[in-house]
């Protein structure tokens, strides 16, 4: 590594999908749900897993594009839109699962006295009842959704915000996540991040975004920040 100077980090945002849940499977179903309404071929979870990423907005035009052969008019989405988060919104935790050490890591920083935030692209009105269904609303003293604010990762708004709420300078905090938004939006807001590979990213390696630094899975990220 890596971070400049680790005893400096105050505060940590995490993103959520691909990092602290494993979605993929509940938002396949829903998007599956929508198509099936829609008369439309159903797409695959390794496609959908390729797909998340930029919100819920923007999987579902990735997934109607995939389904349609054709572009997605925007009128077509507003349509589907709230189609898809009823379903989401039914089966939030279904399939979804915690990945491996997610309550120790977090319980270890929050114990160390290091100030914790989601800052997810996920719509907030899914972020919240997902994150105290999985029992990890008391980590956080910050969450921003996706559509928080007006502009999401990989623009630094939503990590410049978090940085201006807490009043932290940029080597006071890192960022978390497994996706190349997550690293673009640390990097445009001055930060450090730390790149996770079990995540979803498009398929591609967290690597090749330079992250500060790589992990393999959650637990490693301690003893680059403690
Ligand atoms: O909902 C998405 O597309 C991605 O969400 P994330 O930013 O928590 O990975
Ligand atoms: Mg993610």
């Amino acid at each position: 590594m890596v971070l400049a100077d680790v005893s400096k980090v105050k505060a940590v945002a995490f993103d959520l999908d691909g990092t602290l849940v494993d979605s993929a499977l509940d938002l396949t179903v829903a998007v599956q749900d929508c198509l099936s309404e829609l008369g439309l071929p159903l797409c695959s979870e390794e496609q959908v897993r390729l797909w998340i990423g930029n919100g819920a907005e923007v999987l579902m035009h990735r997934a109607l594009m995939f389904a349609t052969s054709a572009d997605v008019e925007e009128t077509r989405l507003a349509e589907v839109m709230p189609r898809f988060k009823w379903h989401y919104q039914q089966n939030l935790q279904k399939h979804s699962r915690l990945y491996a050490g997610v309550l120790a890591v977090l319980g270890r920083l929050h114990d160390s006295g290091i100030r914790l935030a989601i800052v997810t692209n996920k719509p907030y009105a899914f972020t919240v009842p997902l994150l105290a269904g999985f029992g990890l609303s008391a980590f956080f003293s910050l969450v921003l959704g996706g559509d928080s604010l007006d502009k999401m990762k990989p623009d630094p708004q939503p990590l410049l915000h978090l940085m201006h709420e807490w009043g932290l300078k940029e080597d006071e905090i890192i960022m978390v996540g497994d996706s190349k938004n997550d690293i673009l939006a640390a990097k445009a807001a001055g930060i450090g991040s730390i790149g996770l590979t079990y995540g979803y990213n498009y398929g591609e390696d967290i690597a090749l975004s330079c992250p500060n630094a790589v992990c393999h899975q959650l637990n490693d990220i301690l003893p680059l920040i403690l």
